[in-house]
This record gives C-alpha cells, structure tokens and sequence, in this order.
C-alpha cells in the first residue's frame, strides 16, 4: 500500500521469468500493440529502425512504470487472489530490486526515445510513466473511486507517442486516438472489477462497485460505452480515416455498446456466475486490438494507389 509497508522475505531467488513477469506482459501486450498501430496509422513515413525503437522505447517505459507500480503497492497485491502469486508477494523478489528495476526501464526507455527519435514523443513517454507509476498509482487508486477514469489516462498514450514518433506533432487524430483508450478504460476494468470487488474491498481500495455500488459502477459503464461510439468514429468524422475504419469502428463500438446493457441493467441480488461482466470484460480486449488493427489496414489500403482509384 506505501513504500514503506512490510512485505514478506524473498524465499527464493528472482530469475529472469520474475523481471519479466514484473512488466505484466499480457496486459502491456495491447499498449504495444495500440502503439504501433499508432505509429503505423500516422501519416508520413519513418525509418523502420527508428519505428522500431520507437515501440521498443514504448514496451520498455510501460514495462519500468509496471515494475514501479508493483514496487509500491506489494502488500496490496499479497491480499487479493489474482494479484498474490506477482514475484513479490510470491516472496521470489525483493521490493529494492522491482523498484530499481523499474526505474532502470524508464530511464532508458525515455533517454532512448529522446536520442533516437524525439524529444516531444521521449516528454510524452515520461509523462505516461509518471502518470501510471505516480499520479494513478500512488495518488488516486488508493484515494477515490474515480482513479481509473482519471488514472486510466496512462493508458492511453502508447497510440498518440507512436504517431507523434513519427509525425514530430500532436494534431487532432492523435489526441482522438488517446480519447478513445480514455473512453474505453473504464467499461473495460469496471466489467472486471465487478467479479472481483471483494478482492479490493479486502485491501482498501474504493474500486467504483466498492465505494459507489454495483448499480451506479454498471450505469456508469453504460454511459462511458455510450460515449465511446461517437468517440470511436471521430477520426471518420473529422476525415481523418476512410470508410473501412468508420463503419468498422460503429460496428465494434454498437456490439460493445450492447454488451454492456445487460451488465447495465443487472443488479447487484444477480451475482451468479457474473456471465455478462465476464463477456464484456473480454470482449474490451478484443474490441480495442480490433479497433486499432482496423485503423491500419483502412491507412494501409487507402495508401495503395489501385485500391483507391
Ligand atoms: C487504469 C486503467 C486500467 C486498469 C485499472 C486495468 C486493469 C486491468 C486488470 C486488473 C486486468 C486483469 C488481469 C491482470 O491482472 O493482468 C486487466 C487485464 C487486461 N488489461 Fe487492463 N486495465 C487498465 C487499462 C488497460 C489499458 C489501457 C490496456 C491496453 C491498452 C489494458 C489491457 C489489458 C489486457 C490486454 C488485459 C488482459 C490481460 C490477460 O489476458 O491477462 N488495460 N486490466
Ligand atoms: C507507456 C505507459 C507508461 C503506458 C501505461 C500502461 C498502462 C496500460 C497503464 C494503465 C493501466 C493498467 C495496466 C492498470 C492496471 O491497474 P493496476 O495496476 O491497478 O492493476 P492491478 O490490480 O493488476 O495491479
């Protein structure tokens, strides 16, 4: 919960599996993912090894910011189910090395950015770092049941540093493409917490179900759903896409739209198996690597001259 916090003695000795492990590869895998497709969908071109830095400088500042938000929240991970087995409350990692660690990632991953590519992407980069690993982290997620909303703004940089890597500017469709993760977080990890609200209550954490209950957290994921199918077509209103983004983003955002009304509309008596959480909550994850995959190929198919005319 603080730096300070007691935590368990490391029983064995942390190999290459706990370092890795420490920079949640699964869920880094669709920041990197939405990063690249950032960067793919900007307009111009950029030297492939530079594009590749690029994400690589994404991957490694996300993984130091993830080791960073292990190292000061071990004891809260030891006391919740999912979190417990991480390599420190494991007792395979001592909280100095997941700190230094994390700071190591950062500071090579934005130094790099910087050198390699540029300045605003490598400020941005850091921004997000401090953003997940200070301002979420330390700051709101202990503090108020809006921490995601506000916090979940870490999230969505990855897109807008790799079109930023490339173009040297934020214009609108990059901030567009941060609006959409914006949106998309809190349906995405409300869905999720709703199964496993008893896991936060346990350790203090006033997650939306916990501190507000189940009927306003499954309103709320109603509304930002809601949000995000105009969100989501933005970058075809505004011309900044062509049609096979547009019509696939209204069809994405419509399915994940109707996810959510039965989550919406149960109520908290209904707890069961939790089905309709459970689908909408996977169907996030497919639904944003669907979505950024989609505004590639409408770039990559707009740029080939016979595919167009
Ligand atoms: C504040 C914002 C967010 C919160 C609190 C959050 C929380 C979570 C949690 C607790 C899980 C459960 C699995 C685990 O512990 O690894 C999860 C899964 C996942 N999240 Fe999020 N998330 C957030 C934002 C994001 C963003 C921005 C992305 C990517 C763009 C993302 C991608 C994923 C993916 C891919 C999984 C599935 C991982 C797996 O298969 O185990 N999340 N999220
Ligand atoms: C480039 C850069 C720094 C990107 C930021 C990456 C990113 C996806 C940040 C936000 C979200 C995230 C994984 C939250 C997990 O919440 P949690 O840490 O509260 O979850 P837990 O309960 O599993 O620890």
């Amino acid at each position: 919960m603080t730096a300070t916090a007691a935590t368990n003695a490391p029983t064995l000795p942390a190999d290459w599996r706990d370092f890795f492990a420490l920079t949640k590869p699964r869920v880094m895998s669709l920041v990197i993912f939405t990063g690249l497709c950032g960067l793919l969908a900007a307009p111009g071109s950029i030297n492939p090894v530079i594009g590749f830095t690029a994400i690589l400088c994404i991957a490694l500042g996300a993984g130091g910011a993830a080791a960073l938000n292990q190292w000061w929240e071990s004891d809260i991970d030891a006391g919740m189910k999912r979190t417990a087995a991480r390599p420190i409350p494991g007792g395979r990692m001592v909280r100095g090395d997941a700190r230094d660690f994390g700071l190591l990632l950062s500071g090579m991953s934005v130094g790099t950015m910087g050198l390699a590519v540029g300045w605003l992407a490598a400020a941005i980069l850091a921004f997000s770092i401090v953003y997940y690993a200070v301002i979420y982290t330390m700051w709101l997620k202990p503090r108020t049941p809006q921490n995601i909303v506000i916090g979940g703004g870490a999230g969505a940089f990855p897109p807008l540093i790799g079109w930023v890597a490339v173009t040297g500017e934020i214009t609108a469709m990059p901030v567009l493409l941060f609006a959409i993760i914006f949106m998309w977080t809190p349906p995405h990890f409300w869905a999720l917490a709703l199964f496993v609200q008893s896991d936060y209550a346990k350790v203090g954490i006033p997650m939306m179900p916990v501190a507000k209950g189940e009927r306003s957290t499954r309103r709320q994921i109603f509304i930002y759903a809601a949000l995000l199918v105009p969100v989501a077509a933005a970058p075809w209103f505004i011309g900044g896409t062509g049609a096979i983004y547009g019509i696939s983003a209204i069809v994405l955002s419509t399915a994940f739209l109707a996810l959510s009304v039965p989550v919406a509309l149960r109520t908290s008596t209904e707890q069961d198996t939790m089905k309709p959480e459970k689908r909408l909550f996977a169907f996030s994850i497919i639904y944003l690597f669907a979505l950024f995959a989609v505004l590639v190929a409408d770039r990559l198919i707009l740029a080939v001259p016979s595919a167009g005319a």
